[in-house]
């Protein structure tokens, strides 16, 4: 669904006399239809750079970003609005990536509204449906962002990303700021959508036991280099690279059948909460 070949991005220097950063040296992935690859490395490896390379935040230098065979690098903006529907993204921070003026209802139903997705009817419809995806109760309309916690704002995000049904949401560290139990809760919360929806994630973050809970392959980001990229379980576990070992070995890995156990005794709670 998605193929990059040989990206390049570089920032523009500051002053007349600073020289441009090459961020990204020559990054190549793809990512298929209904699966996550999950895209590790510490801060600075330009792990950022190449979500906002997709999403057109940034010019791309050199190489390519095709997506469902279009190619993204150079795009004009009014194409890439349109195949803005299919590319979704939820950042970090669920403190400022809200408007904290506008209630729940109206977050959601804005890129509806904006895409002229329906009427308002069919958009109200379409909220419910999404609070319900997200675990959230239906009252949760009519309330501000503030009045809710750090992992419910994750939640309404998520929904947002999801309104316009995408095909692709670049995940940008969206469990980071969030306390360990939450962040595990958001982060089944994320495959059981994909369960779902079949939606594929571009799922990024620094921390390696995380990456690895949620996706099927993985690409180690070091100094701009895509330096080990293959099977989730292969690379976390079976590291080639002495960067990807240095980074297990500075945060070793729960053991693998004590997290399948945990994992499926999540599945097994939220089951009977979705019950309830
Ligand atoms: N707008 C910019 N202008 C110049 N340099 C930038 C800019 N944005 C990022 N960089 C540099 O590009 C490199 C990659 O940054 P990026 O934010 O992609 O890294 P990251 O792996 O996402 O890090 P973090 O986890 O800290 O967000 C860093 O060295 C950063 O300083």
């Amino acid at each position: 669904m998605l193929e990059a070949r040989n990206v390049v991005v570089e920032y523009a220097g500051r002053g007349w006399r600073s020289k441009g950063f090459r961020a990204l040296h020559d990054v190549s992935f793809d990512i298929k239809p209904h699966e996550t690859l999950g895209l590790v490395g510490e801060s600075g490896s330009g792990k950022t750079t190449i979500g906002r390379a997709i999403l057109g935040l940034v010019p791309v230098s050199s190489g390519s970003i095709r997506f469902d065979g279009q190619e993204l690098a150079g795009m004009a903006r009014r194409e890439r609005r349109r195949l803005s529907d299919d590319i979704q993204v939820v950042f970090q921070d669920p403190y400022s990536s809200l408007n904290p003026s506008m209630t729940v209802e109206d977050i959601l139903v804005e890129p509806l509204v904006a895409r002229r997705a329906g009427d308002r009817r069919e958009a109200t419809e379409r909220v419910r449906t999404l609070l319900d995806q997200v675990g959230l109760p239906q009252d949760a309309v009519h309330r501000l962002p503030r009045e809710f916690s750090g992992g419910q704002r994750q939640r309404i995000a998520i929904a947002r990303a999801l309104a316009l049904r995408p095909k692709l949401i670049v995940c940008d560290e969206p469990v980071s700021a969030l306390d360990l139990s939450t962040q595990a809760r958001v982060l089944d919360l994320f495959i059981s959508i994909q369960e779902e929806t079949g939606v594929a994630y571009l799922f990024i973050s620094h921390d390696l036991a995380v990456v690895r809970h949620i996706s099927h392959r993985v690409a180690v980001l070091y100094r701009g280099d895509i330096v080990e990229y293959g099977d989730a379980l292969d690379v976390t576990e079976r590291p080639e690279h002495p960067y990807t070992k240095r980074l297990l070995m500075a945060a070793p890995l729960p053991d693998p059948d004590r997290q399948a156990a945990r994992r499926q005794e999540r599945r097994e709670l939220l089951a009977s909460e979705a019950m309830a």
